[in-house]
């Protein structure tokens, strides 16, 4: 069943939304995208922030917004988790999470027992009397979250709900909101990220914007594990290069080809991109004559730890094509200290043809 369909156009200055969206009930949907391409201004319009010029937004059979229609943002039933936890800091944690409850008129004593359902659901009866300055800002969070839940909304909106966290809090978090989020069969959500394992957690679809418009949708792990635009294909930690399906692989601007496996839906000619995973691609300060086919200059712009490994990030070489731009690579810290690698420096970077995949890009059914 669909929870939430929202048709929204909306201009501010310069910056254009035009987007639909739709949520099913008990469904996560994620909205990715670089910066300023929409995602917040997106949720200011389901929250009730902002007005759309143009457009409409339903959940279930309520209009929040049509024509002559905008119901005010306390009264849409919305629940928001944002990135500060924003509790209002004179009143307890108890009394912080029956706001919602209290709020639609629900008794004290029958407010309370919400209250301590939604606590003990984000594992947080032990804080119900504390205030919110005495909580940790994953404690906090998790507060947040019950008190957006105890108030029965039927949208919640979460934005960027684990950023501010430190790098250690953020997996319990993301688990427990997993967790809570998949026993509410009614509740949709959309979800506000940067971070692909959010998505890749926590969502069931996502969307990805770009300048305001929708450019890729679909099941999260398939959009994620087969990117079409390069953008999806950087958050996603996947190298991704745009040109056209040849004969065997894919056809770039500058009359290159890179070799690839074609998946099935492509044929010669389609608007195509070849995807690879960095681990795939090795690191040469020499040019190497081995197994791989596709073999380019570049020069080392960036080397940045990721997990276990180094990710190498290239630039072009003067005398190299242009897309090796952005191109990652991942080696190990003992090859990183073998080949002597320093920014600036001018290497070779291979990859099998087997490993690079081409899809077409034309739209998805
Ligand atoms: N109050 C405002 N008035 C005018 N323009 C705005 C306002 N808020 C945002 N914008 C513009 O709208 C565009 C979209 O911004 P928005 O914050 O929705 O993007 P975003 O995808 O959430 O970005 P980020 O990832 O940086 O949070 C940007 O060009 C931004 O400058």
């Amino acid at each position: 069943m669909t929870a939430v369909v929202a048709e929204v156009e909306l201009r501010r200055g310069e910056f254009r939304l035009d987007v639909r969206v739709e949520v099913g009930a008990g469904e996560v949907l994620a909205v990715l995208g670089p910066n300023g391409s929409g995602k917040s201004t997106l949720l200011d319009v389901l929250a009730g922030l902002v007005r759309p010029d143009r457009g409409s937004v339903r959940v279930g059979d309520r209009v929040l917004v049509g024509r002559g229609v905008d119901v005010p943002a306390h009264r849409r039933d919305v629940g928001l988790l944002a990135q500060q936890a924003l509790l209002f800091p004179h009143l307890d944690v108890l009394a912080n999470v029956a706001f919602g409850p209290r709020a639609r008129g629900v008794r004290r004593a029958e407010a309370e027992r919400i209250a301590r359902h939604w606590l003990s659901e984000v594992d947080a009866v032990e804080f119900a009397g504390r205030k919110p300055a005495a909580l940790s800002g994953g404690q906090a969070q998790r507060i947040a979250l019950a008190r957006a839940l105890a108030a029965e909304p039927r949208l919640l909106l979460l934005d960027e709900p684990f950023a501010a966290l430190d790098v250690d809090v953020a997996p319990a978090l993301r688990g427990l909101v997993r967790r809570v989020l998949s026993s509410g069969k009614q509740l949709a959500t959309v979800l506000v990220t940067h971070d692909p394992l959010d998505a890749l957690v926590l969502s069931d679809r996502v969307v990805v914007l770009a300048d305001g418009r929708i450019v890729e949708q679909g099941p999260t792990k398939q959009v994620l594990s087969r990117p079409r635009t390069a953008f999806t294909a950087r958050i996603a930690g996947i190298d991704l290069v745009s040109g056209v399906a040849a004969a065997d692989g894919l056809a770039i601007e500058d009359g290159a080809v890179i070799h690839g496996m074609r998946t099935d839906d492509v044929a010669d000619g389609d608007a195509a991109v070849a995807v690879f995973q960095p681990s795939a691609v090795t690191v040469h300060v020499d040019q190497p004559h081995g197994s791989a086919r596709n073999v380019f200059p570049a020069v080392v712009a960036a080397l940045e730890p990721h997990g276990a490994v180094v990710r190498l990030r290239a630039a072009a070489a003067p005398d190299g094509p242009a897309w090796v731009a952005g191109i990652a690579a991942d080696l190990t810290p003992a090859a990183v200290a073998d080949l002597e690698l320093d920014l600036g420096e001018r290497v070779y970077l291979a990859v099998k043809a087997t490993e690079v995949a081409v899809y077409s890009v034309a739209a998805r059914p």
